[in-house]
């Protein structure tokens, strides 16, 4: 400990929980061992991601916006994130605008605060080429299939700016999340390692989902894994253009017209706490 402080907030979108540093304002140098600490539940404040506002330099966006997850390693979106961000920025006094374009390690994202306080987000157009995901295959397929342990396991492949498998199954309470969301997570043919989803459809325009979340495991609700989850039901004929996803935490409307449009994603964000850090 050098003894510098280091102020944050505390934020969640459905239970996706976050400790949000405005490097704006003070000056923020962490290393993948301190975002550890940070996002650890007993040693430290505990969260699924740490996120970093910082100024953007260019003119097509207003901030950059990055994102750790709890073991430390930098990836490019996070959905719930992303709402949590819009709020923070607007909140804290950075922005006064309630349309704000936001540049990350994906790409820019547009982020609209409601006048019900829910932020939409304007995720981008999903990619399903799997080179760009990125996933090992000769060829796109609507569903790609892997041996893992002695059974075929079924899936669509989706980045969402960050790589998403989604699984469907009869019942997500029973789905085998942390055991074979695990073994997917770090599995060859995702190079960049994935975020694996568990979905359950419950009519064209619902459904029940747990993202096993890569570099965090399990949480309470995934914005990206959600907006994957409804392209890969859509893709398959499961679902219309706009679908309810329930999630642990809660809900989250993701709309997708199809392919070459982007995924809108609506939910909450709230302030859990401030405080201060000693690094
Ligand atoms: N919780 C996020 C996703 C965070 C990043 C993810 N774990 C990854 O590694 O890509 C969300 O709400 O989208």
């Amino acid at each position: 400990m050098t003894g510098s402080e280091l102020h944050f907030t505390k934020m969640q979108g459905i239970g996706n929980d976050f400790v949000v540093l405005d490097g704006i304002r003070q000056q923020v140098r962490l290393d993948a061992a301190q975002i550890r600490w940070i996002a650890d539940r007993h040693f430290g404040v505990g969260c699924d991601q740490v996120l970093l506002v910082e100024a953007y330099a260019g003119e097509d966006a207003d901030f950059r916006y990055r994102i750790f997850n709890a073991d430390g390693g930098e990836v490019e979106q996070c959905g719930n994130g992303a709402r949590c961000f819009a709020r923070f920025v607007y909140d804290q006094g950075l922005t006064h605008k309630t349309t704000i374009p936001v540049m990350t390690a994906a790409g820019r994202i547009l982020l609209q605060i409601q006048p019900d306080g829910q932020v939409t987000v304007n995720m981008g157009v999903p990619e399903l080429e799997p080179a760009r995901i990125p996933f090992i295959s000769e060829r796109r397929q609507t569903l790609y299939n892997l041996e893992m342990a002695g059974k075929t396991v079924s899936f669509a492949a989706v980045s969402m700016g960050n790589p998403h498998a989604v699984l469907q199954v009869e019942n997500v309470d029973i789905a085998p999340v942390t055991m074979l969301g695990s073994q997917l997570e770090s599995h060859p043919a995702f190079p960049r390692r994935v975020n694996v989803g568990f979905m359950q459809v419950m009519g064209r325009d619902s459904i029940r989902l747990r993202v096993f979340e890569r570099g965090s495991g399990e949480t309470l609700a995934c914005g990206t894994g959600a907006c994957a989850a409804v392209v890969a039901g859509r893709i398959q004929g499961l679902l219309d253009g706009q679908a309810t996803v329930t999630l642990a935490g809660g809900c989250l409307q993701i709309e997708w017209q199809g392919e070459g449009q982007p995924v809108w994603m609506t939910g909450p964000a709230e302030t859990v706490f401030r405080g201060t850090l000693t690094i």
